[in-house]
C-alpha cells in the first residue's frame, strides 16, 4: 500500500506520535509524505519515506497527483483547523481528490487509529484489488 503521511506545524508533533506508535505496521508500506512533516517523521522513527516539497510549496499538489493517477492508497493528513494556511486552495484540492478518488482519509487521530488498525487487519485490501481507474 502506498500511504501519505502530512501534518501542519501544530499537528505535526501528534503525527510524530502516531507514526512512533504505529512505526512497525507503517514500516510494511510504501510511505510519502510533504517535505517537512517527512523529516520529522523519519528523524523520530527511522521510517524510510520519500519526501515531496514542503506543503506550501507544492507537496500538497505532488500527493494530489499520486492520487489522481490511482497511485495513493491511503491518506493521513491531520489538519489544523485552527490556524489559516497561505496554501488552503492546495489543501482543499487534495482533501477533494480523496473524495474523488474514494481515497481513505484520516484528518486527526481518531480516524488515523481507527484506520490503521483497518489496515492492519486487511479491511483496506479491496485497494490493491480494485480495477485501476484513469
Ligand atoms: O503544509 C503542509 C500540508 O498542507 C505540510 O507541509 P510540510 O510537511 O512541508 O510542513
Amino acid at each position: 500500500m502506498k500511504i501519505a503521511l502530512i501534518a501542519h506545524d501544530r499537528k505535526k508533533d501528534d503525527l510524530v506520535q502516531f507514526a512512533t506508535a504505529y512505526q512497525d505496521i507503517l514500516a510494511q508500506h510504501d510511505l510519502y509524505a510533504t517535505g517537512t512533516t517527512g523529516s520529522r517523521i523519519q528523524e523520530a522513527t527511522g521510517l524510510t519515506i520519500t519526501r515531496f516539497r514542503s506543503g506550501p510549496l507544492g507537496g500538497d499538489q505532488q500527493i494530489g497527483s499520486m492520487i489522481a493517477n490511482n497511485d495513493m492508497d491511503m491518506v493521513f493528513f491531520f489538519r489544523d483547523p485552527l490556524t489559516a494556511q497561505p496554501h488552503e486552495p492546495d489543501v482543499t484540492a487534495l482533501v477533494r481528490l480523496c473524495d474523488v478518488y474514494h481515497i481513505p482519509l484520516a484528518t486527526n487521530m481518531g480516524t488515523a487509529e481507527i484506520l490503521l488498525k483497518g489496515l492492519q487487519k486487511g479491511l483496506v485490501d479491496w485497494r490493491l484489488n480494485a480495477e485501476r481507474r484513469q
